[in-house]
């Protein structure tokens, strides 16, 4: 083989490892489907490590059915799963279980164990994955991830029914973060929560992923926490990822959908809010619409 060659092989191979490792999640040729409805077919998605990503799209396109692929709760007819270079579909073995350790997750409207304090629903994790570790610091592990969250120590000792919607979001979090996490998946944190509670969680999201260092798969219908923290933002429309990228990136895209969601009046608001927030003027439309 001529050395050019074996430097073209050489340089491929290392653009290969350089890109297997920037790569949190990878789903590739994915299909789903629950007898005749077809969810997902051929459904490509990379998440970056270190990104909080928007998971966007209507009502019922499969996003939360792409989350639960990914977590291993939902068996794929087709396709493969990577998780930190880790397949993952069909895998019980030590190395997937490793991996599992490494991700948290806020289910929609919380999912807490409605008999279990605050505190005793932040350790189930830590019993189910650390059953060697004590009590009193169990008890104290929990008592720090609630604190992270922003929630009052008060609220340890309190059964999910005594708090507010948004302190349930956050008792969610503070479990999902439970195990230390390098990868947190949100099922539409934000649901359901006021707009200052909704801000208020967004921003408590963005500092925990940058203090971190976490990687965030982020589903929602918000249009405020897509512009102010996603990094990137994934559509789903017809069974797969139609567009992925920055929110000026898919505004440049000519996609029904997806005009009409950045840019209908909804979105053209939360343009200007995070434009106010960031003290800068918004550009009005092109088009000259208010
Ligand atoms: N276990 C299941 N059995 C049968 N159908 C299911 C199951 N889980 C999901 N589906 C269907 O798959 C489709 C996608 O559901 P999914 O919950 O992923 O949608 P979504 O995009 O998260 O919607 P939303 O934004 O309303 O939460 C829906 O039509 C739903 O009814």
């Amino acid at each position: 083989m001529a050395p050019e060659e074996e430097i073209a092989i050489e340089e491929a191979r290392v653009d290969e490892a350089v890109e297997r490792d920037s790569i949190a999640i990878s789903v590739r040729g994915l299909k789903n489907s629950f007898g005749d409805q077809v969810v997902h077919q051929g459904l490509d998605l990379d998440v970056r490590k270190g990104e909080i990503l928007g998971v966007v799209g209507g009502s019922g396109t499969g996003k939360s059915v792409l989350m639960r692929s990914i977590i291993g709760l939902q068996t794929p007819d087709e396709g493969e799963v990577h998780v930190f270079g880790e397949s993952m579909i069909g895998r019980l073995d030590d190395e997937a279980l490793a991996i599992r350790k490494r991700w948290g997750v806020l289910f929609q409207g919380g999912a807490l164990f409605s008999t279990l304090t605050v505190a005793e629903n932040v350790e189930v994790p830590i019993r189910e994955y650390y059953p060697n570790i004590g009590a009193q610091l169990r008890d104290e592990i929990a008592a720090y991830k609630i604190r992270m969250t922003g929630l009052p120590a008060e609220a340890g000792p309190k059964y999910p029914a005594e708090l507010s919607g948004g302190m349930k979001k956050r008792a969610g979090l503070a479990r999902a973060l439970a195990l230390d996490p390098d990868l947190l998946f949100l099922d539409e944190p934000t649901a359901g929560l006021d707009p200052i509670g909704a801000a208020s969680f967004d921003e408590q999201t963005r500092k925990l992923q940058q203090t971190l260092g976490l990687t965030v798969f982020l589903i929602t219908h918000d249009l405020d926490t897509l512009f102010s923290i996603c990094d990137r933002v994934a559509v789903l429309a017809d069974g797969k990822v139609i567009a992925v990228g920055t929110i000026d990136e898919l505004l440049a895209t000519d996609h029904p959908w997806i005009q009409e969601y950045f840019n209908g009046p909804r979105g053209r608001a939360a343009t200007a809010a995070v434009a106010r927030e960031s003290g800068k003027r918004a550009d009005p439309p092109s088009d000259g619409r208010q």
